[in-house]
């Protein structure tokens, strides 16, 4: 069933091909096993700690590597995973002062990544986090004025763009992982290097830049970044054998379960598996599916199985990194979240499915459809990367070796294919109006950036004074700036003073900023029915997630209540924590907070308010069409409104599941939104029914 070859430990040859062996079953095991330390790192000196940093491939070049830094303005790096750039070079950074003193911004494209090398990187320092190293990600700050060594995800680090665009806080900018090319990333190139520029100018302190992976353009990076030099740093610690199916796998979820249990049967079980799949819903299902397996394969070790993905709250997702008990195989079914930087103690073998979910943003419609794609080659290699980080290590490609011959080299830039109204407000609170001609790596799509800025400007955050104007920042669009919310959203915020309904929109938009609160069993669906038909309100599925968290707060969040009730206790007390963050930014605004208590109508008036882009409306054949863009929609069947016929609705999201759904949708009346509107719906020539 595989093929096989060989990712080289230091000194070889990157990827050495060996013969293809068609049937062949076996791999090459091998290179001694170590548990990993644990992850808080504090209290006694550890010797092992240091000898394992020692014996990293990048420790022989850090002298040179140091010197290079030091003399350079912008440098980039590349490294094999696993060699060490994103726990050692911050570290080396510090310890030859090459930071000046001041902190230095470590950027990671996710949370997951930025909380595991903080914590890592504390343990080799031997200190806690939030002392001399710490993170800082969107709802939480382990930082203190001490902190030296920041590890955030590039969205934190822009948001610290809007108030200093200069970046004067850091003396150095790490940009990790550099190829993933997240909306976020390909921002901050242009804010990051716009800011190294200004200081020069200006007459301030260098910022110095670097920007590392394991897998890029080179040259594309290097020609941007002002011809920076490449600095390579040679080897990988630990090989790693690379096995391709010989035939294409019609159903990759499946292939995944077979290539385990292959695994489970010939591995020693102390030898851990990282499985990636494409997202939550496929991920729980085969967990579900795993532990039953394992519960009837009674002869064979147990299967210690955990998911990770990126909705998945804090506490879950340490999980992963924990020990595993004597006697387990630790089995984690993972997103793209799993698939750089981190280092997950114990993983020996990957399977790869070869595919990732990925937006694809349609600039006419207004939709961002999340769809399975093939994954790029510097993705698979970063997958690949994820074994043997402690020891060799195999990885099970779930796709042929002509299928990764076809695969991209590159990812193409998130920013070309998903919604920019987003990242174009946060430019512009930077004081970039002339977005179009923002110093962008790969520019997106002229009409993706017009369909953001018309957004914006219905949505009252920019005007434009004449055609001939570069549009600007209103009053309004510059407050909503300061949330780290989709526009709409950070618009129904600030609309709710005038509602008198603080108290009730935080809750909603909490809510909608976390993952769904309510679990969801095929096979108890009647009882779930009735179970939860206490929350549900005619009005929509907002006042529902509304009813639903005032109902939660009654029993001061008990979590047998949760359970009773299929809320999903995690996500719900997620919720409760982003609300506590947003009602500090209210504060901040000098937003009075104010309740409408029962009569919720108010609410859905707010929501009319800053939703009116999203509305639909009832069509004579019984579907809906939107307005924005004539589309036929439905609403999905999770919603409380699926049975019902309001003319008149707006929703949360659109999503293409066959069809076209809206989700979290509400009941709304037609001049409501006339009202808040009115040159928006003569413009689409939409006359709303009453
Ligand atoms: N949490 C951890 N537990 C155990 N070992 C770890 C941990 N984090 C890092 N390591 C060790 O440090 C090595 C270097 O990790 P690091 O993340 O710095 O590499 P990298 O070059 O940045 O790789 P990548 O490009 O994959 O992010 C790992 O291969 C592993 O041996």
């Amino acid at each position: 069933m595989w093929h096989k070859h060989m990712h080289s430990p230091a000194k070889k040859p990157k990827v050495e091909h060996s013969s293809s062996n068609p049937g062949g079953s076996g791999w090459s095991g091998g290179g001694g096993f170590k548990n990993s330390p644990k992850l808080e790192g504090h209290g006694q000196p550890n010797e092992a700690l240091k000898q394992e940093r020692r014996a990293l491939p990048i420790y022989p070049a850090r002298q040179q590597l140091i010197a290079q830094i030091r003399r350079l303005p912008s440098a980039i790096v590349i490294g094999e995973t696993g060699s060490g750039k994103t726990t050692q070079i911050p570290q080396y950074l510090l310890e030859a002062g090459v930071n000046g003193g001041a902190a230095i911004a470590i950027t990671q494209p996710r949370r997951v990544a930025a909380v595991s090398v903080c914590q890592r990187v504390a343990q080799e320092k031997n200190t806690t986090v939030g002392t001399s190293v710490g993170y800082r990600i969107r709802f939480e700050d382990a930082t203190s004025s001490s902190t030296k060594l920041i590890f955030m995800t590039d969205g934190m680090l822009l948001r610290e763009a809007i108030l200093d665009s200069k970046l004067t806080k850091y003396s150095v900018i790490v940009l990790d992982e550099a190829h993933e090319r997240t909306v976020h990333t390909d921002v901050l190139f242009g804010v990051v290097k716009a800011a190294q520029n200004c200081r020069l100018k200006t007459g301030l302190k260098l910022l110095k830049i670097i920007v590392m992976s394991a897998t890029m353009d080179v040259d594309h990076f290097s020609r941007y970044f002002n011809k920076a030099p490449v600095l390579y740093l040679e080897g990988r610690q630990f090989p790693i054998q690379v096995m391709h199916t010989a035939e294409p796998q019609s159903d990759y979820a499946f292939s995944s379960v077979v290539t385990l249990f292959k695994i489970h049967k010939e591995a020693p079980a102390r030898e851990d598996v990282l499985i990636f799949l494409t997202g939550q819903d496929e991920i729980d299902s085969a967990v579900k599916q795993l532990r039953q397996l394992s519960r009837d394969m009674q002869d064979l070790p147990k299967l210690l199985i955990l998911p990770l993905y990126a909705a998945l709250p804090p506490q879950q997702q340490v999980k992963v990194f924990e020990k595993t008990p004597p006697g387990h195989r630790k089995v984690v079914i993972a997103t793209n979240v799993a698939e750089t930087s981190i280092t997950i103690p114990g993983i020996k073998f990957v399977i790869d499915c070869g595919k990732v979910k990925a937006k694809v943003f349609n600039a006419r419609t207004g939709l961002d459809i999340l769809r399975v794609v093939n994954t790029s080659k510097a993705q698979t290699l970063q997958r690949t990367g994820r074994a043997g980080r402690e020891s060799a290590g195999t990885c099970y490609r779930l796709f042929t070796e002509a299928q990764f011959g076809e695969m991209s080299s590159n990812t193409v830039p998130e920013i070309q294919r998903c919604n920019l109204s987003s990242v174009i407000l946060q430019l512009m609170a930077m004081g970039i109006s002339d977005v179009m001609t923002f110093d962008f790596m790969d520019k997106p799509d002229r009409e993706s950036i017009l369909a953001a800025l018309t957004e914006l400007e219905l949505l009252g955050a920019v005007e434009k004074i004449s055609e001939s104007d570069m549009p600007k920042l209103t009053p309004l669009g510059k407050r909503m700036a300061a949330f780290p919310l989709d526009p709409k959203y950070a618009k129904i915020i600030l609309l709710s003073q005038e509602y008198g309904c603080v108290e009730e929109v935080l809750t909603i938009v909490s809510i909608l900023s976390v993952d769904d609160i309510f679990i969801n069993q095929m096979n108890k669906r009647d009882e779930i029915q009735s179970v939860r038909q206490k929350f549900v309100s005619s009005e929509g599925d907002h006042i529902t997630l509304l009813n639903t968290f005032r109902a939660f707060k009654s029993v001061n969040g008990n979590k047998a209540w949760c359970f009773e009730n299929f809320i999903n206790y995690r996500h719900i007390n997620t919720a409760r924590e982003v609300r506590k963050q947003l009602r500090d930014i209210c504060s901040c605004q000098g937003i009075q907070f104010s309740s409408c208590g029962k009569d919720t109508e108010n609410v859905r008036k707010c929501l009319a308010a800053g939703l009116f882009l999203n509305c639909a409306q009832l069509s004579k054949q019984g579907d809906f069409t939107t307005v924005s863009s004539r589309l036929t929609v439905s609403i999905h069947p999770a919603s409380a409104l699926f049975h019902c016929k309001p003319a008149c609705v707006v929703y949360s999201e659109l999503i293409k599941l066959g069809k076209n759904y809206m989700r979290n949708v509400s009941v709304v009346d037609p001049e409501w939104l006339q009202e808040v509107a009115p040159s928006y719906f003569k413009q689409k020539k939409v006359h709303l029914m009453t």
